[in-house]
């Protein structure tokens, strides 16, 4: 099967506020798929009706076959997600977190390898609390692949990451992409978006304003720059004097 993610006419309102209007993607097989637009487009939103922890109004999802509310369990044996906080007791350690995490699954990833491939091996015996925001968001980078997903959701992939790091994380992923892995990712790095992402949706107000690949968006607007081209697809629209 070659299509991991298929989401059809998805919507979410929260009172009379439509944050997700009639959302319809998909992703394929081995595919980096990234998820754009300004704080509060609805990226966030979007991905959790997606992930089914959040109740849609109305649109059909499929994630590997199966829809991930009513095939939860057998679903997320196989789909790693990133959390931006995750709930841990005060003194855990990394190591006590990752083997907590690496018993919720059946097939699992040696974690000792993907901390050292993210460069956290020195913090095996940190508590979770200690590390820096930055080393944090790493290891819910490794949370999430313990799995050793089919496919692995990352909200905002690399936010509060120093540049090494993230040259680091792009490149871990790029490995992981070429053994079949589906990315879904948001970012608010357009320099990360061009480096990882074969196709990209760029959501304004909760609309789909653009989706296709990075060279379509480009050859879509008066501009060469993707950063550029994403503001001006994303934001409102550039003055005349910007081009
Ligand atoms: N639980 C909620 N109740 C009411 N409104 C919400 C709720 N969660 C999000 N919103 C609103 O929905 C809109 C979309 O939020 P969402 O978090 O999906 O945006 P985002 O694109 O992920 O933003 P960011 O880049 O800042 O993370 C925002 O206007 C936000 O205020």
């Amino acid at each position: 099967m070659n299509t991991t993610i298929r989401v059809e006419h998805l919507k979410k309102s929260y009172g009379n506020t439509c944050v997700v209007n009639d959302i319809s993607l998909s992703v394929n097989k081995g595919e980096v798929f990234g998820l754009l637009g300004a704080n509060g487009a609805g990226k966030s939103t979007t991905i959790e009706c997606i992930l089914g922890t959040r109740q849609a109004d109305s649109g059909t999802v499929e994630i590997l076959g199966m829809c991930p509310t009513k095939e939860r369990k057998c679903l997320f044996e196989n789909v790693g997600v990133q959390f931006q906080e995750s709930n841990y007791q005060d003194k855990i350690l990394v190591s006590e977190l990752c083997e907590e995490t690496q018993c919720l699954y059946k097939e699992v990833t040696d974690y000792k390898i993907l901390l050292e491939q993210f460069g956290l091996s020195d913090k095996l015996k940190s508590p979770v609390s200690e590390l820096s925001g930055g080393q944090k968001q790493k290891l819910f980078i490794v949370l999430a692949l313990i799995p050793n997903p089919k496919v692995v959701f990352l909200d905002e992939l690399t936010t509060g990451l120093d540049t090494k790091a993230r040259r680091d994380v792009w490149k871990c992923l790029s490995e992981l992409k070429k053994k079949g892995l589906t990315i879904f990712l948001t970012s608010h790095f357009m320099d990360e978006v061009e480096n990882l992402c074969d196709r990209i949706m760029i959501l304004k107000k909760g609309n789909t304003v653009f989706s296709g690949t990075i060279e379509e968006a480009i050859a879509s607007s008066p501009y060469k720059e993707f950063e550029e081209v994403y503001l001006w697809y994303a934001e409102e629209e550039m003055t005349n004097e910007n081009i």
